[in-house]
């Protein structure tokens, strides 16, 4: 006993010493960088050990369910990976990206001691908790690492030997670790190199099965150095769009990409040839048109390429399935199987792009894709500029007559004595001011097609009434009519309103909320969903696409400061922090001093609870789609919330200057129209400028 203490005394001595004469030196080991934070940001004491800390089965159960998606694919890895080590006394763990171990394989005859180490499900092994260890620390430095003996921060886990290797999703986010762990090994840490080579594999294994799983409704290219093995081992994996350009690559294929032609993947994402403007066909040397023709026939089809810079590599193409050819191939073995549901089974690209890899939004896109060719009616929920509208237009593009109207009304913004006869209709001189010949209600120009009413929270009460009976009986009459139309419109409904207080304060009528709610759907905020980097580059891409760009791309600092942003506008703040960043850039880099001044100030603003039919907080309101067919008939200006805001000045500067004056040009870029350009001149102050 005595003996162990002195050790342990020793170990903290070691540890102090070493902390205050090196410090947290950059050039020093990862362990000792690791000590330097675990007393100075951390102040832990290596002096106290520490009892292991395990979550509650409550809380590890928020932690699985947030990881999903990979341990669907992580945990059968997770088992091979202990069947080849078990022998040799070692357990797994995988750990999510807080540390927490969600899943675990050890002896069960040891669990007593295994939990008492630690070595178990739902251990924490932050650093901060848990000093320098291997998960941590690997956390930490996202890399590979062994941390044998005393290397251990924590006396407590000097018996042990721990090898992580970290697991990255597809746009090279952190998002889990593996780690093999033995409660005794020799002192030798050599003895471990072999532990590192082979937990690095399968932390490969289970990326590259996440990215198979993830990106299975796409093209996807397999390449690797070798002719025999690129089947089973190509290590290089592009997930692409039906333009070849690059939606997503592992790790092997961004380190490629970074070697590339000044291809930056800083952080981890794609950037520039890649996700933006980027093709495959950059990368490897070929058209998009010849890797077609080369290789989009058969999988089996393996073609040697070189890359710009001269490797040469052997790639093969796997186009999704496609329902029709899994039907025949089904018809041969089971006639009834080959029914196809076209529904689950057709790749709904237009859906499945909307979201990365974040749990939440892949269970509403799972719904929506089940649902969008079924007549039942949606309610979408999310705050606003979660892309409310944007998933109702995608699901009607989805449905099964995507070439049927799309009608969009946004109750909030129509006026409560015009939203009847604009809903309805009227007939010719039904009341004053109404036009000679009459009008056809929104309701009925939706027939056969999709009605979205938007901010449905905000309809008055007696329209909600009549409401009811359209959706109860199909029927339209307009005002001065005499005899009701038909007409049969799937309804989707959305709000940022919690309608059930609404039902119980008496705001909204319950029957109304059941009929609209065939399905829920539910739109995480943007702050919350962890395909951040996802949702970034596609709102970059958009704003690329609608300023006319071929290539923008994201400096680290830019993106670092949009991961850390807290967006209460949610995507349409985003959208318009990147347009105001496209209007500042010189070049085509966009670096952090080029966005708006409330993302670089890291503002950590209240999430945006209230309704406004114009984004919200810190940036414009300029680069909505098209506006929607109610404000468009109604005149609404929904930029008028924009009035508040600071940047919006600078910006109608720069695109002032960009355009050479040109008014038109500049209501064009800024999708507003020109009397609002003069009226903003005016406001800023920027009327008296000579632009040309
Ligand atoms: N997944 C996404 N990827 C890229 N852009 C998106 C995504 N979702 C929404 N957007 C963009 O964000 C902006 C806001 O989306 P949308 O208007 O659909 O939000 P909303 O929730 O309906 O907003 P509001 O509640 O204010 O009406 C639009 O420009 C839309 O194109």
């Amino acid at each position: 006993m005595k003996a162990q203490t002195r050790s342990l005394q020793q170990h903290a001595d070691r540890v102090i010493q070493h902390v205050m004469s090196a410090g947290a030196d950059p050039s020093s080991s990862v362990v000792h960088q690791s000590w330097a934070r675990c007393v100075n940001d951390y102040g832990l004491d290596p002096g106290r050990p520490r009892p292991a800390r395990i979550v509650t089965s409550d809380v590890l159960r928020v932690h699985q369910d947030a990881a999903d998606e990979l341990l669907n694919v992580a945990r059968a890895g997770v088992t091979q990976l202990y069947q080849e080590v078990a022998g040799l006394g070692y357990v797994v763990l995988l750990s999510d990206a807080q540390g927490v171990t969600v899943a675990f394989q050890g002896d069960s005859s040891r669990y007593a001691q295994l939990h008492q180490a630690g070595l178990y499900l739902g251990a924490d092994w932050r650093e901060a908790h848990a000093g320098t260890c291997a998960v941590g620390t690997c956390l930490h430095e996202q890399r590979a690492l062994t941390c044998h003996h005393h290397d251990h921060f924590d006396g407590s886990h000097i018996h042990l030997t721990c090898t992580a290797a970290p697991i990255f999703d597809p746009f090279g986010q952190l998002m889990a670790v593996l780690d093999i762990s033995a409660l005794g090994a020799p002192s030798d840490r050599r003895s471990q190199n072999f532990a590192l080579h082979l937990t690095q594999l399968y932390a490969r294994l289970i990326e590259n099965a996440y990215f198979w799983r993830r990106y299975q409704h796409h093209i996807i290219v397999q390449a690797g150095e070798s002719r025999e093995l690129v089947q089973v081992a190509g290590q290089y994996l592009w997930a692409l769009d039906s333009e070849g350009r690059i939606l997503a690559a592992n790790t092997s294929a961004r380190a490629l990409c970074q070697r590339m032609g000044g291809v930056a993947v800083a952080g981890g994402y794609i950037e520039e040839n890649t996700a933006n403007e980027g093709s495959l066909a950059r990368l490897l040397d070929c058209s998009w048109s010849e890797m077609l023709r080369l290789m989009g026939h058969s999988p089996l089809d393996i073609r040697a390429l070189s890359t710009v810079d001269g490797q040469l590599l052997f790639a093969r193409m796997i186009m999704p399935p496609s329902p029709r050819s899994q039907a025949e191939v089904l018809a041969k073995v089971s006639p009834e199987a080959a029914e196809p549901d076209p529904v689950r089974e057709a790749p709904l690209p237009l859906l499945d792009s909307l979201a990365g890899d974040d749990p939440a939004m892949r269970r509403t896109l799972t719904l929506a894709r089940r649902l969008c060719r079924r007549p039942v009616n949606l309610l979408i929920l999310g705050e606003t500029g979660t892309g409310k509208e944007l998933l109702a237009r995608r699901i009607h593009q989805s449905g099964a007559v995507p070439e049927a109207p799309f009608v969009a009304v946004n109750c909030a913004a129509i006026p409560e004595t015009l939203i009847e006869s604009e809903l309805f209709g009227y007939e010719a001189g039904a009341f004053t001011g109404a036009r000679s010949k009459g009008a056809v209600g929104l309701i009925q120009q939706a027939d056969g097609g999709t009605l979205f009413l938007d901010e449905i929270g905000d309809m008055p009460l007696s329209l909600q009434t009549r409401l009811l009976r359209f959706l109860a009986e199909g029927e339209v009459t307009p005002l001065g009519a005499r005899r009701p139309h038909y007409v049969k419109c799937r309804v989707i409904a959305a709000t940022h309103c919690d309608l059930e207080s609404a039902i119980r304060e008496g705001r909204f009528r319950a029957d109304l909320y059941y009929r609209l709610n065939g399905a829920e759907l539910l739109l995480p905020p943007l702050r919350q969903r962890s395909d951040k980097a996802y949702v970034i580059q596609s709102a970059l891409h958009q704003v690329c696409e609608m300023r006319g760009r071929t290539s923008l791309h994201l400096r680290a600092d830019a993106m670092s400061v949009l991961l850390a942003y807290e967006w209460p506008g949610n995507i349409r703040q985003l959208i318009h922090a990147l347009a105001f960043a496209e209007a500042m850039v010189e070049g085509d880099e966009v670096t952090a001093s080029d966005l708006p001044e409330a993302c670089r100030l890291g503002g950590h603003a209240a999430p945006a609870k209230v309704s406004s039919a114009a984004g919200v907080l810190g940036v414009p309101h300029l680069l909505d789609g098209p506006p929607i067919l109610a404000d468009r008939r109604l005149g609404a200006d929904r930029s008028s919330c924009s009035e508040r805001l600071p940047d919006e000045g600078e910006l109608l500067k720069q695109t002032m200057a960009r355009c050479g004056g040109n008014i038109s040009q500049v209501a064009r870029q800024l999708q507003i129209s020109r009397p609002t350009v003069y009226r903003r001149l005016k406001k800023y102050g920027l009327g008296h400028l000579h632009f040309a």
